[in-house]
């Protein structure tokens, strides 16, 4: 049984063996078979080869050759070899035609075409240069020689490699090419920059007559850094520009502006076939990668280094044959023959003189402007040239990189006429919806009011909404303005939060029926602002910085220039002013408007700005000739043709001169004055940007008295006088009364003539005499009436003695019934109006009652710290200044603000009538 069972398991083993050996057997064939298939592929594509290494003619007659293709294994080899070869020759036929084709489509004019149709000539492309230049050509097959041209300028860089004696092969290779390129291009388009380790000066000798001008820049051999440096600036400064306007290259920013803005760089590196240190080919490495989005391209020769950006390269074999990356190692490229020597230097004296024609003289004011005006927009930036570097224009950029300016230089250095410039070239681009200045001037002198309606010209800058000049004591209105902005700021904020978006361009977006223009704040000598440590200066700086902190988002601008910005203090303790004007403008010989290590404004020669948009540091520097723009009638002729083109009689710019007082008359809140209401006596003009009056209402309130306190005659009349003529417009007649008791001889005839003005508007008026005065004050204290009466007293303090006295049997002295007049008569409708020619009178006046009964008053001559004791205690800081007041409200004001008192013309009545009548 066992045995039986055994014998049954050997046989199940043994066929399983048998199985595993079949299996074995199969798969060892078919190994053996893909072995022989493999061998014999091999032996064919061996055979292939060999074929190919001899070329398929002449393997026809290698009697080796001949017999292996015999073998019945490599049958077909012939055929398939002969199918591919037609295959690709039928193809490769069409190659040299359709590269012909190409490069004439792609390479126009003088890019390709032979020098005797152009040399000599100027080029006339402004924006968009061939992409490929050619260099020679090639031979394929009997169809004939292609050009072969190799990319430039925004496109690519480009490596040459020498052969032995080439150099003059090269020369000629280069040479060719940047005639090419600068007799393709407008003038001054192209800058070329010749860098040779071995040589001082004969770099590129035949293009010698070029660099009298801009076109060509030499460098030094043992200065390479100062090449290198320069192209990194360039770079820099170009990226910056870029991106800032949202465009990554030169190229996309100058299709979007369809205008050029820089030019394009070529430069020539001619090495030694070794490898510079370390420091320096680092820089390089850098400047290739950056430099074709700047503009700038790289034709290095004999350089062993990979440089980055796009390279395409050019291998000399001997003076006439290169190889090049763009057609491949196996095609040998016949350079074209050099232009001949004498040839290029004519060809190059013809552009120079070409480019200096075209760069000229100086540029005139007209060169600033567009051909057509008010065609651009400002949502994103303001872009506007301000002067001409060799013939090209300089622009400013006014936007979310370079918010806000700062400029500086010593007096007569050019300032203000550069604000014409830019003003000028603003205003013609940019329509007034788009550009809303207010321009201050800080400088004694009127470098502004042109821009306003005056006597001789009736034309304003339709841009402009508000002109300060003569402003330099009037620091406040300095302040005005500054809050006017920060205002703005906050209601645009606001608007912007609303739309829920971040800038003005997005707001402007969301909103496009809002009106939303760029707002440019200048503000000449601007360094006024700061002139004393008092309040002025402190709010000045937290306004300015806050406007320069934020204006940004909200398209509101500063342009600060001063003579002399080392001197201000103020300005160095906040530095977030200064940072945020990163628009430097140095007029020559400008201190600290630069970086500390830039001297570039030293340098500048006469009428020239150092213009600078990355906050002064040298890579940022753009050097440009200003023309004449505040010249005679320069200015002007643009104004004019701007102010047909879009005044608007409803936006006059308001002007506030300060050295000339305004009239009442002329205060819009004066014409507007009807009876109803609540009285309210105008005083003066307020300081600040909008034309509004200072008024203390007189209402039946207790205190709703005025006291004008100072000896200034001239100043106390005019603000007793606008009161009393304001009042007289705001009841119909027979609705108030008006008591005039003058003290003060000197003033008789004005008092008579503000009579006489009261009485022509139909309002009873008594004169009281000096001595009656105690009297009416008794009866207007005891007594009531139905009218209003305003009792205007001129110099009270010559009064006090004689009110004083007691007549006899009187318990009450005539003062005694005036205190009660000024506590009691507001309620009753009895409204005083005094002028005390001192503070100690007005107290001796008021007696121990305190200084209640006085609601408002209006100071001349008279210091701060004499006024605090009528302002609640508070320190009040006033110096006194002719033509000016201190005015305090009690019920109106936190503190006294300064107040123009209005120009009284006293030739004649006919002057003080209404407006209208
Ligand atoms: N680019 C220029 N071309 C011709 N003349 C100019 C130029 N710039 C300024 N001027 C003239 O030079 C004089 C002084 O210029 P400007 O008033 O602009 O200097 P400023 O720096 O503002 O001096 P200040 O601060 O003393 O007013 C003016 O008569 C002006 O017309």
């Amino acid at each position: 049984m066992k045995f039986a069972r055994s014998g049954a398991q050997r046989g199940r083993v043994l066929t399983a063996l048998g199985a595993i050996r079949q299996q074995l057997g199969l798969a060892l064939g078919a190994a053996e078979a893909a072995r022989r298939s493999a061998e014999t592929q091999l032996a064919r594509l061996e055979l292939e080869q060999q074929i190919l290494r001899a070329g398929i003619g002449k393997a026809a007659g290698d009697e080796g050759l001949a017999e292996a293709l015999r073998h019945p294994e490599m049958a077909g080899v012939r055929d398939q070899l002969n199918a591919v070869h037609e295959a690709f020759y039928a193809d490769a036929g069409t190659v040299p035609g359709r590269l012909r084709e190409l490069v004439d489509q792609l390479a126009t004019g003088p890019a390709t075409r032979p020098p005797s149709e152009w040399l000599g000539r100027t080029g006339t492309v402004t924006l968009t240069p061939p992409p490929l230049w050619r260099i020679g050509s090639s031979t394929v097959d009997p169809s004939g020689p292609f050009p072969v041209a190799v990319p430039l300028l925004d496109e690519s860089h480009l490596a040459i490699t020498s052969a032995p004696r080439t150099r003059a092969a090269i020369d000629a290779l280069v040479e060719g090419l940047i005639l090419r390129v600068l007799s393709s291009m407008e003038p001054g388009a192209v800058r070329i920059h010749l860098w040779d380790v071995g040589q001082l000066t004969a770099v590129l000798p035949n293009l010698y007559p070029l660099s009298r001008t801009s076109a060509i820049t030499t460098y030094d051999p043992t200065r390479l850094e100062d090449l290198l440096d320069e192209l990194a600036g360039h770079i820099r400064r170009v990226h910056a520009q870029t991106m800032q306007s949202g465009h990554h290259s030169l190229r996309d920013m100058r299709e979007a502006l369809g205008q050029r803005t820089e030019p394009w760089r070529i430069v020539v590196l001619f090495g030694n076939g070794e490898n510079w240190a370390p420091e320096p080919l680092r820089a390089l490495k850098r400047i290739a990668g950056g430099a074709l989005a700047a503009g700038i391209s790289l034709i290095a020769i004999d350089l062993p280094t990979i440089l980055g950006g796009g390279v395409e390269n050019i291998r000399l074999l001997d003076e006439h044959h290169a190889v090049t990356s763009m057609t491949g190692a196996d095609i040998v490229v016949d350079l074209d023959t050099p232009i001949p020597a004498t040839e290029v230097m004519g060809a190059a004296g013809r552009l120079a003189d070409a480019l200096i024609a075209r760069q000229g003289g100086p540029r005139s004011f007209a060169d600033l402007l567009p051909t057509e005006l008010g065609q651009e927009n400002s949502a994103r930036e303001l872009r506007a040239p301000v002067g001409f570097h060799e013939g090209d224009p300089v622009e400013v950029v006014i936007g979310d990189g370079s918010p806000h300016a700062l400029i500086g230089g010593p007096s007569g250095s050019g300032k203000t006429n550069f604000l014409y410039a830019l003003l000028g070239s603003l205003a013609a681009r940019y329509p007034p919806n788009e550009l809303a200045l207010y321009l201050l001037d800080f400088k004694e002198g009127v470098s502004f009011a042109g821009l306003a309606p005056g006597r001789r010209d009736a034309s304003w800058l339709p841009h402009a909404r508000l002109i300060g000049v003569n402003v330099n004591t009037d620091r406040e209105f300095g302040l005005a303005l500054l809050r006017f902005l920060a205002d703005e700021l906050r209601r645009r904020s606001a608007a912007a939060k609303e739309h829920e978006v971040t800038d003005l361009a997005a707001l402007r977006q969301q909103d496009p029926d809002g009106h939303w223009p760029r707002i440019v704040a200048v503000i000449d000598e601007f360094q006024y602002l700061f002139a004393g440590r008092d309040a002025v200066t402190g709010q000045a700086t937290a306004l300015l910085e806050d406007i320069a902190r934020r204006g940004r988002a909200q398209g509101i601008h500063l342009i600060l220039a001063s003579q002399d910005i080392a001197g201000i203090d103020a300005f160095w303790g906040k530095p977030a002013v200064f940072e945020q004007c990163t628009l430097r403008i140095a007029m020559p010989k400008a201190r600290r408007v630069l970086a500390e290590t830039n001297n570039a404004a030293i340098a500048a020669p006469k009428w020239h700005a150092v213009i600078n948009h990355d906050s002064g540091v040298s890579h940022g520097n753009q050097l440009a000739h200003v023309p004449d723009a505040s010249g005679r009638d320069i200015f002007a002729s643009l104004q004019r043709k701007l102010w047909e083109l879009y005044a608007d009689e409803h936006h006059r710019p308001r002007l506030f001169d300060g050295a000339h007082s305004p009239l009442l008359e002329h205060l819009p809140a004066f014409g507007t004055l009807s009876p109803g209401g609540r009285p309210q006596a105008l005083l003066g003009q307020s300081i600040d940007v909008d034309d509004v009056a200072c008024a203390v209402e007189l209402s039946a309130a207790p205190g709703r008295n005025l006291a004008v306190l100072g000896t200034a005659i001239a100043e106390a009349l005019s603000i007793m006088d606008a009161g009393a003529r304001s009042l007289a417009r705001q009841f119909v007649p027979g609705e108030v009364e008006f008591l005039l008791c003058c003290l003060v001889d000197r003033c008789a005839p004005a008092v008579d003539q503000l009579a006489e003005i009261l009485k022509a508007d139909g309002h009873p008026v008594d004169q009281i005499p000096e001595d009656e005065l105690g009297g009416r004050m008794r009866a207007l204290a005891e007594e009531t009436s139905s009218r209003t009466r305003m009792l205007l007293l001129y110099g009270v303090d010559a009064a006090l003695p004689t009110l004083e006295t007691k007549q006899p049997g009187e318990l009450k002295s005539g003062l005694d019934h005036f205190r009660t007049v000024l506590k009691q008569g507001p309620i009753k409708g009895v409204h005083t109006l005094g002028w005390w020619r001192s503070t100690a009178r007005l107290k001796d006046t008021l007696g121990f009652g305190g200084t209640d009964d006085i609601g408002a008053w209006a100071a001349l001559d008279v210091q701060g710290a004499e006024l605090s004791q009528f302002a609640a205690g508070q320190v009040v800081h006033w110096s006194p200044r002719p033509g000016r007041a201190l005015f305090f409200d009690r019920s109106t004001h936190v503190s006294p603000e300064v107040m123009i008192p209005f120009d009284r013309p006293e030739e004649g009545i006919g002057k003080f009538r209404r407006v209208g009548d």
